[in-house]
């Protein structure tokens, strides 16, 4: 995890590639959602998946009922025990999502260039001639020539189960469309993408809301996935929302964009989200091929200046049923990296796939070596330009503290937070070391009970590159006397060597408040 010699910018020697890496105790710094569904819900696969460095679990209500999720969390619950690893819970909604419904599950087979009608009549049975769609209002949206895309639930663009469809003619509330390409749907349900239409239906829907004020309530989720995010408005109903959910008033909101509309007003969402992911699977039929990386770059560039953290989706599609990623996609994932990603999300290959485990070790591997040489320095120098100044106070110290770490070697840099913002400016620096963001928790009452904060900031950090979170125990005061704070210090340290992380004569930057004044100090362990 120490800084390399190897840099991209420089020329590398060819053989030094083939070094074998250093191991670490962390598997990487960026992190790793993983989707849970029916391949990933046994305690064995989920310990499995928490020790090769899953540490965000995302629940698809696309998918499945709130039973079947409770199921999994639960044992997800037991696997967090046993591992000891930490894993923050993402609910992610439904939202706008066009689907086909298919009750009979009879395969539907689809023939290149003969037609097929799209109706909103969803008691209707599916066939070749025949879809069945859960929205009134496409033959309003859509126009002769628009493009339709049809698929399983999370396609993976490799199987022939999706299907391209061009409007021929609106006929009342139906659509009639020529069929591109011959393939078969199997399944349940698929879900409909009209590229680069407005699909009139609530960001967070009747069912969203139902599922948040019950599932995600009694599950106190970390973070809300908003799916189809398309507007600031969006995020800040969601927001509002939440702030009536009991405890999800901490929830963090994750703008999801998946499509033009979304990225016309990235900025504006980027401004009230707590975080973006980027989702590629939906934005990739939303936009042309050769568009896709520049939003990559620009939406990841946006977000590490905002310091806000960023998540790619849909990296690596074929591992569902390959051991093997193909050359693209790994060399995907470490593209993802060098342009700023603090997590990948990984759909269907932890889901339904059938290597969930050696995915995420996988993607943490190709994650660890890009770290390895991705250049520090002058992401430093480019966002401490882009800052201005003056800073404020916290921000310099947190750059302080990355570079001062980096300048002396340390193994890690240890950040005392209660809200998390000191922690998540630390990482926006991207540190090279990883930063163990000790919280404190507060007391804190709703003048009917009182109870600590501190446990959704530390989980909420389980998704920022960098950070890894470990919570004080809440007997320790917030007030930040110099006694506490030795021995709060303490304890991170020895939870350090625990993990392997920090060792004997080791240098470790603290950064904390000592009375009222903010201080970087550099200590030098002795045994
Ligand atoms: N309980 C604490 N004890 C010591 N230092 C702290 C504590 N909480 C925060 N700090 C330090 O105070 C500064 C402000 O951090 P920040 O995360 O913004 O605090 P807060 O949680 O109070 O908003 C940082 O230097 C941080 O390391
Ligand atoms: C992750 C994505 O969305 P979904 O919720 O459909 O998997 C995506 O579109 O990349
Ligand atoms: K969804
Ligand atoms: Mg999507």
């Amino acid at each position: 995890m120490q800084s390399s010699h190897l840099l991209l910018e420089e020329p590398i020697r060819m053989a030094s590639i083939l070094e074998p890496s250093k191991a670490s105790f962390f598997p990487a710094m960026t992190k790793i959602v993983g989707t849970l569904g029916p391949r990933s819900r046994s305690v064995e696969v989920l310990s499995g998946c928490l020790k090769a460095g899953m540490s965000v679990a995302r629940f698809d209500f696309s998918w499945h009922d709130p039973e079947y999720h409770q199921e999994t969390l639960e044992n997800l619950k037991a696997a967090v025990k046993l591992t000891k690893k930490l894993c923050a819970v993402m609910l992610d909604t439904v939202g706008p999502e066009l689907q086909v419904v298919n009750k009979s599950e009879k395969a539907i087979s689809l023939e290149a260039d003969a037609t097929v009608i799209l109706t909103p009549d969803e008691g209707q049975e599916a066939s070749s001639n025949l879809l069945p769609i859960n929205f009134d209002g496409l033959s309003k949206a859509v126009k002769k020539g628009d493009t339709i895309f049809i698929g399983q639930y999370l396609f993976t663009g490799s199987e022939t189960t999706s299907v391209w469809l061009e409007v021929s003619e609106v006929q009342g509330n139906d659509v009639v469309c020529v069929i591109k390409n011959t393939a078969t749907l199997t399944g349940a349900l698929f879900t409909l993408h009209a590229s680069q239409i407005r699909i009139e239906l609530p960001t967070l829907s009747d069912k969203d809301k139902e599922v948040i004020s019950s599932w995600g309530v009694k599950n106190k989720i970390d973070f809300l996935s908003l799916s189809y995010t398309r507007h600031a408005e969006d995020v800040r109903h969601a927001r509002e929302f939440l702030s009536k959910q009991g405890d999800l008033y901490q929830t963090q909101v994750f703008a999801k964009i998946e499509n033009i509309e979304g990225l016309n007003h990235f900025d504006e969402i980027l401004q009230e989200a707590d975080g973006i992911i980027l989702s590629r699977g939906n934005l990739g039929i939303d936009l042309p091929p050769e568009k896709v990386f520049l939003f990559q770059k620009a939406a990841l560039y946006k977000c590490n200046v905002a310091g806000k953290p960023a998540v790619v989706t849909r990296v690596v599609d074929s591992m569902t049923d390959n051991l093997r990623p193909t050359r693209a996609e790994a060399t995907d994932v470490a593209n993802a990296v060098l342009d700023g990603s603090d997590a990948i999300l990984l759909g269907a290959e932890t889901l339904r796939g059938l290597y969930p485990v050696e995915t995420i070790s996988t993607v943490g591997k190709i994650c660890a070596e890009a770290e390895k040489v991705f250049n520090q320095d002058l992401y430093f120098k480019k966002t401490v330009k882009y800052v201005g100044e003056p800073m404020t106070h916290l921000e310099s110290i947190a750059s302080s503290a990355v570079r001062a770490a980096i300048k002396v070697k340390a193994s890690v840099i240890i950040c005392f937070t209660s809200s998390g913002r000191a922690a998540r400016l630390i990482a926006k620096y991207r540190p090279t070391m990883p930063v163990l963001s000790v919280v404190i928790p507060r007391l804190k009452t709703n003048q009917l009970k009182w109870s600590f904060s501190g446990a959704f900031e530390a989980r909420q950090s389980l998704i920022v590159r960098g950070l890894f979170p470990m919570l004080a125990d809440p007997r320790h005061p917030a007030e930040s006397t110099s006694a506490t704070n030795e021995s709060v210090l303490k304890v991170a340290l020895d939870h350090g060597k625990a993990s392997g992380v920090v060792k004997p004569h080791d240098r470790v930057v603290v950064c904390q408040k000592v009375g009222d004044a903010s201080v970087v100090k550099i200590i030098e362990l002795e045994d």
